[in-house]
C-alpha cells in the first residue's frame, strides 16, 4: 500500500506529531503557547498548535479528545470530531472545553488531542420525491429491540 503523505509546516517548537505505537490510529497534538492557561470550569479556548498540514485528495483530518485528559482532568474537544478539510492551509486549532467543575491548567507543549487521518467520500446529490421503503422505516432513537 502506498504510504499517505501529509505535509506538515511546524511553528510550535514542539515535536511533530507521531504515532505513539506501531498500530496507533492517532497522533497527539500540542498545544503551542507561551505560557500555561487556565480554563474555568465551563470555559472553551482556541489552543494553537503551531501546525499547519497539507492532506492529500480524498483525506480528512479528524481532531479528537484525549481519554486521559477527559477522565483526569475533564479536558475534551467541544465540537469533536474536528475536521481539518484537505483544502485547509490555516493553523490546526483546538477547540478545548473544561467540562469538570475545578480550574483546569494547559501548559506549553502539553498534549491536548489526536488526530486520526482518514479517507471520505464526496457523494452526488441526488433530489427526489420519494424514498424506497425499508423494514426500519422512520423508527429511530430507541426504536428496535421493543416486543
Ligand atoms: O477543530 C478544528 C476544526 C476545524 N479547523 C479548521 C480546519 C477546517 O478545514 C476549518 C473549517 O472547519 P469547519 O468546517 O469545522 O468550520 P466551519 O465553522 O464550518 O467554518 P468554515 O465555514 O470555514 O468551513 O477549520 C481546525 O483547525 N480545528
Ligand atoms: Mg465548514
Amino acid at each position: 500500500m502506498a504510504d499517505i503523505i501529509v505535509k506538515i509546516i511546524n511553528k510550535s517548537g514542539n515535536e511533530l506529531p507521531a504515532y505513539a505505537t506501531a498500530d496507533a490510529a492517532g497522533m497527539d497534538l500540542r498545544a503551542h503557547l507561551e505560557t500555561a492557561v487556565t480554563l474555568q470550569s465551563l470555559e472553551r479556548m482556541l489552543i494553537p498548535t503551531g501546525l499547519f498540514m497539507e492532506l492529500p485528495a480524498g483525506y480528512e483530518a479528524q481532531v479528537r479528545p484525549r481519554s486521559g485528559l477527559a477522565i483526569k482532568q475533564g479536558l475534551t474537544l467541544l465540537n469533536t470530531p474536528g475536521t481539518i478539510d484537505a483544502d485547509y492551509r490555516g493553523e490546526i486549532k483546538i477547540i478545548i472545553i473544561n467540562l469538570s467543575n475545578e480550574p483546569q491548567t494547559i501548559q506549553p507543549g502539553d498534549r491536548i488531542a489526536q488526530m486520526v487521518i482518514a479517507p471520505f467520500v464526496q457523494a452526488v446529490i441526488e433530489p427526489v420525491t420519494v424514498l424506497t421503503d425499508t423494514v426500519r422505516g422512520a423508527g429511530g432513537f430507541g426504536h428496535t429491540g421493543k416486543s
